[in-house]
């Protein structure tokens, strides 16, 4: 069987007028960096790059050594793609600005380097997610509010996921496609095309320890899936919580399900717990690119005008029906 390269696939895309030849190469420079990010992960304790690294992110939030490692694969790269405006990143506070001497281009990428940091150390899957926007080079450099468009202006969105194997799953706006690492041969091959969400679901992911912060529609939505056969929803569901959003949202495009990080009185002053730049407007895009829905139980993430390049949302996505279920909940409390 001829084996397809994400290369291949992205000279396609091209050919058929669905990305421009730098978005083309800008995605194989972020291909390249999660190459990187991939055998660093694998290495794990036999590079020593296990634990904490002993600062704090903008977040507040302690950075694991991969996190920072993933960070900085990440920014050097794609400072030198030469199709970059400027960067910005869940582990760095401000705009990363391309030195002024090296060649620029028209897009904004955003990304969060290491996604599920709590998972690094018990060899658990982890991820890389990214977001790419375009900037009017006429409008000048890029500027924080370059980079606060709604998630549907995104050109591209994907994310890598490092598990059993290493997969890129990516969409340009034409459906979800989905590539594995071929350790070997060092390149991505395009092994699942079109990736869809199926519809229905018996299957839901939420961290259920925050139960008793939860706003009533989430209670009385995970109370009938809870009640199973014998509640309103008349069938079993089976819960899983991987606590990467990028295992979780990889099952979800896979089997279908539906996953939660809804508002609740824990995180209400921050906004939510995840991050709405680099965690959830891609992640929103390639659902939606899947036939799923993704909302902060109030309104469609996409759709949302950013405030702040590290703004925090409520996040519900995957399968549509449960989606809109959950998301009606909120509109009848
Ligand atoms: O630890 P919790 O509350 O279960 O949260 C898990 C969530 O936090 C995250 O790990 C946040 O991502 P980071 O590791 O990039 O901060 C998500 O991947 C995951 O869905
Ligand atoms: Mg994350
Ligand atoms: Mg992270």
């Amino acid at each position: 069987m001829r084996r397809v390269t994400l290369t291949q696939f992205l000279i396609e895309q091209q050919r058929a007028g669905r990305i421009t030849a730098d978005l083309r190469l800008l995605i194989e420079v972020v291909a390249r960096a999660v190459k990187a990010i991939s055998v660093n992960v694998s290495k794990g304790a036999l590079a020593g790059i296990l634990g904490e690294a002993g600062t704090d992110n903008v977040q507040g939030e302690a950075q694991k050594k991969l996190d920072v490692i993933a960070n900085e694969i990440l920014l050097q790269a794609n400072e030198w793609g030469g199709h970059l405006a400027a960067m910005a990143s869940e582990e760095v506070e401000e705009v990363h600005h391309i030195p002024f001497d090296y060649p620029k281009g028209g897009y904004l990428l955003l990304f969060d380097p290491l996604d599920g940091s709590s998972n690094i150390d018990v060899n658990v899957s982890v991820g890389t997610i990214f977001s790419v926007l375009r900037h009017d080079k006429e409008a000048g450099e890029a500027t924080e509010q370059s980079f606060l468009q709604p998630g549907t202006s995104q050109a591209a969105a994907g994310y890598a996921l490092y598990g059993p194997s290493t997969l890129l799953v990516l969409t340009v706006g034409s459906g979800v496609h989905g590539f594995t690492l071929d350790r070997e041969m060092g390149s991505f091959v395009y092994t699942t095309p079109f990736m869809t969400v199926p519809e229905e679901t018996q299957e839901y992911a939420i961290n259920a320890s925050n139960q008793r912060f939860w706003e009533p529609p989430v209670q009385r939505y995970v109370e009938e899936l809870q009640q199973g056969k014998t509640g309103p929803r008349g069938k079993d569901f089976n819960m899983r919580w991987v606590a990467s959003m990028v295992a979780d949202v990889h099952r979800i495009l896979t089997r279908g399900g539906i996953f939660m990080y809804p508002m609740d009185e824990k995180c209400r002053d921050k906004g939510g717990k995840l991050r709405l730049m680099y965690e959830a407007n891609p992640m929103a895009m390639l659902i939606e690119q899947a036939g799923g829905a993704a909302t902060t139980g109030r309104k469609r993430i996409m759709a949302l005008q950013p405030e702040r390049l590290h703004q925090r949302v409520p996040v519900i996505l995957g399968s549509k029906q449960e989606v809109e279920r959950v998301t009606a909940y909120h509109q009848e409390g």
